[in-house]
């Protein structure tokens, strides 16, 4: 596997998923792949979980590791092509990820979008530059559009906790102080129509997810009706996404707390867990009671984050 940045890159999702119990049982029965080589993982963006559990997922790997955070420390970085760099950017991306790239053997990064230009951003520009000029395999530690060591660690978390085959998953927008990105639910959308569950979205209008992501999953926009017999909630904010309002891309179109997730929310389900990346802003996206209670799963979700970073890894090593 020379990229991770989508669902596909995995092959068969449950051959992956299986790889992924081998791993979890064994985590330190791999390390001669690692032996002697190093991982690069860059920066552009805070983070704690990523971070943590992707260089942990590295070290029982045997592998060697370097953390760089671009903007404390390292040089400015000009993105752009064509520019006369007189301002604050002393290096040019095109020197430093060849540089970069000298000093390993394959590399991680983490370039949120800008929600400016829809453009830049799903273009996946920055990315696509560590792709074209490092040489070195690259792995997505959420970048613009997608976050998929993130949704596979959430399919890994659902498939422990599943009570029924095909269970129903919902995700659900609500509401933030900040714009943030798409990256996750894109990833989250992707992974879930690639996997066996009844995959539903809701949010309020505006926040439709692009199509080749979200496919073409009807989204509930009544939060009531989706969440009634669910089994998983999914709960994430996220900003306009330009799809149906192209103006708006990067925007906040909603604050309803509403949407907050809430006991009552729970009670449309079916006994539903709560999931969430984290991050999470408590009292806007969730309410302490649920979060806290024995159906939530984000800290076994959070601690799979360490399964599949290794999985991912591992399957790159064996590529080299
Ligand atoms: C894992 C989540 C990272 C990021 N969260 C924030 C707060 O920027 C996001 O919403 O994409
Ligand atoms: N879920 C996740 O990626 O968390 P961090 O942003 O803390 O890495």
């Amino acid at each position: 596997m020379k990229t991770f940045f989508n669902v596909s890159d995995l092959g068969n999702l449950t051959q992956a998923l299986a790889e992924a119990r081998e791993v979890k049982n064994n985590r330190f029965g791999f390390q001669p792949l690692g032996k002697n080589k190093t991982l690069l993982m860059i920066f552009f963006n805070n983070s704690l979980r990523t971070r943590l559990s992707t260089q942990k997922a590295a070290m029982n790997l045997g592998m060697n590791v370097i953390v760089l955070d671009v903007n404390a420390g390292a040089w400015k970085l000009e993105t752009e092509r064509g520019v006369i760099m007189d301002g604050d950017n002393s290096e040019h991306l095109l020197e430093a990820i060849p540089v970069m790239a000298s000093y390993c053997d394959l590399i991680g990064i983490r370039s949120f979008a800008g929600l400016v230009e829809r453009e830049f951003d799903y273009a996946e520009t920055i990315v696509n530059q560590f792709v074209a000029y490092s040489g070195r395999p690259v792995f997505a530690m959420e970048t613009a559009t997608v976050h998929p060591l993130q949704a596979f660690a959430d399919l890994i978390t659902i498939e422990e906790h599943k009570k029924s085959e095909r269970p129903k998953v919902v995700l659900t927008w609500a509401p933030h102080c900040r714009a943030l990105p798409q990256a996750v639910p894109n990833s989250f959308a992707e992974w879930m129509n690639a996997a066996d569950v009844d995959f539903v979205i809701t949010h309020p209008k505006g926040y439709e997810l692009d199509p080749k992501f979200a496919g073409n999953i009807k989204v509930e926009y009544d939060q009531r009706k989706a969440f009634e017999g669910a089994d998983f909630i999914y709960a994430k904010n996220w900003s306009c996404p330009g799809v149906t309002r192209p103006a708006d891309y990067g925007k906040i179109l909603c604050n309803d707390p509403a949407w907050t997730v809430d006991q009552e929310h729970m009670s449309w389900t079916n006994n539903a867990y709560f999931m969430h990346c984290l991050p999470v802003r408590r009292g806007l996206i969730v309410t302490d009671d649920v979060i806290e209670s024995p159906q939530s799963l984000v800290i076994p979700e959070a601690a799979n984050r360490e399964i599949s970073a290794e999985v991912v890894i591992k399957r790159i090593l064996e590529g080299l």
